[in-house]
């Protein structure tokens, strides 16, 4: 396995701007207002209230380029004058701006909860105020002050620009990158600075740019009014003004000064507009989960913990709300991870494998929480700590990778940096040390030149490297518990059985328990030592594999079984189970299976199913799994069969 030679995409964000065709006309004039206002003192031919009074009113003339005003002042030299001030102005707001809104965008929308609440409150009231109004008192306080004005104007336009900042941060805060240095031990401070604001940038500086434009408006009209100069001095609003009073003699007078300000306007706009297409040129923003409704829940049982267990989940409820009302998706689901076990967490789509799985991590989508149950670490229930407890449980104990490789790793960071903020966080060491416990974990995860992937940006990587990286960042912290949440879903066959057997070498060099939720019961036969059947968010076989493969105790198992292609007999068509698994608040109170089981009886319609020991550590929930239990009636083949590794459907 090779690296291609890492190309480093420095200031992504500029060169995908030099691809904008509509970016070079705007940046030049910007460029040339800036360069222009600052040397102004030397381009300028006048002084700003140099008098010429045989030209006054003169219009564009070889001594005056823009001509002359009612007093003979050069239109030019008067602008160049005022350019300095009224880029001061922009400055003096769009700073303000963007140092209120990113900051509290990305707390509002990374915490939510009460601090969101009361952000968007104080948005709304502030947006409901004309920003006007809000500036006049300002320079009531402060009087002729524009200095104030700007920095009032930016706080003031501040809520609009933390809304925008906290809308891109809603998704950011579910990427698997996050969540990945979430379960990492990162803390939040952290995440926000380094995960989520390098996120928010691109967002922020197209925000800013039409905050400049607005607030270049803001400025003249300001100056227009008088109210931040005195008449006759050199700025712009205060040029437009003499200008308009002289409209009926010389027209032309406005052209030169309301020309600038609409063209700066414009091109402040397109600039923005501009960096827009560039980020997004860049890539796009993960889209936000969906969020299901209704309310079901049916009781459970659970067999009792098992005391030696690492990890146990007992009861866990799980429910997401939407506009107030809470849809269950997780219904009393109990199962044990021993040291040194693989627990494989099946079903079909929609069964509730990845929200129990992150609910134990406490990574759950806004929205969804635990209603009920305990997530047990070495017999220490988590669901009631606070965050900062768990958090120093995350990282250390608990590991996980996921589904997407690439996207748990953050596109704007080397390997090398984001590994090694793990081993600074977890080992405490800095410098050569620090890199060597990096290349350390890349040898650990059988990667070949570390150095060379360590340099590399999570793009440079092929599906199967940034899936062993992704590894490597979860074995950062030595974790006693690996959550792997479809870990070979999106690699091809070949890169899935590499990360299988990698998976498996890992547990038998660390000794450490893998709870791996898939469809795939190829993966199951292949590294799980027990198994969890789910199905509309219940366990509805809870088994050892060997158990499960030889003698299903659960008709969902066998249907499941019996779609598996690894399980089709030459010339006879595939068993399918009929119908689909019904959504998260449509389920039955009786048994959730029954409206697509080939054995359903009247009594299982009758009440809900509870989940019994029908063999020894061998759980069912089926009225009729003691009938499965004396004669097998599939055509399942076993483990065997299983291991061709196929997808249930
Ligand atoms: N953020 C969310 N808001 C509301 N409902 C959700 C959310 N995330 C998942 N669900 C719902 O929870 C149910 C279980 O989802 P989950 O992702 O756990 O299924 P799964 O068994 O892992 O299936 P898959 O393999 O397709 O991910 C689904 O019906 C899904 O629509």
């Amino acid at each position: 396995m090779t690296v291609a030679a890492p190309r480093r995409a420095r200031f992504p964000l500029l060169r995908a701007l030099r691809r904008q065709p509509l970016a070079a006309v705007p940046i030049a004039f910007l460029l040339l207002v800036v360069v222009a206002s600052v040397f102004a003192r030397q381009l300028a031919p006048y002084a700003p209230d140099a008098f010429d009074l045989p030209n006054r009113l003169s219009g564009p003339t070889a001594r005056h380029l823009l001509g002359a005003d009612e007093l003979g002042r050069d239109v030019l030299s008067r602008l160049l004058y005022g350019g300095v001030r009224a880029l001061v102005g922009i400055l003096e707001a769009v700073l303000t701006a963007t140092v209120v809104a990113v900051p509290l965008g990305i707390l509002a929308g990374y915490l939510g909860g009460t601090f969101d609440r009361v952000v968007s409150w104080l948005t709304d009231l502030v947006l409901a105020i004309p920003a006007i109004i809000l500036v006049l008192v300002v320079l009531t306080v402060f009087p002729g002050n524009s200095h104030a004005a700007m920095i009032a104007f930016g706080l003031l336009v501040a809520p609009g620009f933390a809304r925008v900042v906290r809308g891109v941060t809603l998704p950011l805060r579910e990427a698997d990158f996050v969540s990945a240095a979430r379960v990492a031990g990162v803390s939040e401070a952290r995440i926000m600075t380094r995960h989520i604001l390098p996120g928010v940038t691109r967002t922020a500086i197209v925000q800013a740019s039409l905050v400049a434009a607005n607030s270049l408006l803001f400025a003249v009209a300001l100056g227009f009014l008088g109210l931040t100069a005195t008449p006759g001095e050199a700025e712009w609003g205060q040029i437009v003004a003499g200008a308009a009073q002289q409209i009926s003699v010389q027209p032309w007078l406005l052209v030169p000064s309301g020309g600038l300000i609409a063209l700066m306007a414009l091109a402040l706009v397109l600039f923005g507009n501009a960096l827009r297409d560039a980020a997004a040129d860049l890539g796009a923003s993960a889209e936000p989960p969906a969020v299901t409704t209704e309310p079901p829940a049916t009781p459970n049982t659970a067999r009792p913990q098992a005391p030696d267990a690492l990890f146990s989940v007992r009861n866990l409820t799980v429910a997401f709300s939407q506009r107030g009302r809470d849809t269950v998706i997780v219904d009393g689901v109990s199962f044990d991870v021993h040291a040194g076990e693989t627990v494989g967490l099946v079903g079909e789509s929609g069964a509730g494998k990845s929200v129990t799985a992150l609910a134990a991590l406490r990574l759950l989508a806004r929205g969804g929480r635990i209603t009920a149950g305990q997530v047990l670490f070495e017999g220490r229930d988590l669901v009631p700590l606070d965050d900062r407890t768990f958090d120093t449980l995350r990282g250390s104990a608990l590991g996980l990778i996921s589904q997407e490789p690439l996207s748990s790793l953050d596109p704007a960071f080397t390997i090398g940096s984001q590994l090694g903020e793990l081993v600074r966080l977890h080992d405490r060491v800095r410098g050569h040390a620090n890199r060597e416990r990096c290349a350390e974990l890349l040898r650990l995860v059988q990667l070949r030149e570390p150095e060379r992937v360590l340099r590399s940006y999570p793009h440079e990587l092929s599906g199967g490297m940034a899936q062993r990286v992704a590894i490597a960042l979860a074995l950062a912290g030595r974790p006693q518990l690996l959550v792997a949440d479809e870990p070979t879903t999106a690699l091809d066959v070949t890169v899935q059985k590499e990360i299988l057997a990698l998976l498996r070498q890992l547990q038998r060099d660390t000794g450490m328990a893998v709870l791996i939720v898939t469809h795939n019961l190829g993966v199951v036969a292949d590294i799980c030592d027990r198994v969890i059947v789910l199905y509309a968010g219940q366990v509805f076989e809870d088994a050892e594999v060997y158990a499960l493969f030889d003698r299903p105790l659960n008709p969902y198992t066998l249907g499941l079984m019996g779609a598996n292609p690894a399980n089709a007999r030459p010339g006879q068509p595939l068993t399918v189970i009929p119908g689909r698994v019904p959504p998260p608040g449509t389920w039955p109170a009786h048994c959730r299976f029954s409206p697509r089981c080939a054995y359903v009886q009247d009594r299982c319609l009758a009440a809900p199913v509870p989940l019994v020991e029908v063999a020894a550590q061998h759980d069912s929930r089926c009225v009729r799994a003691a009938e499965f239990a004396v004669v097998n009636p599939t055509t399942v083949t076993g483990r065997d069969a299983a291991l061709t590794a196929q997808e249930v459907p």
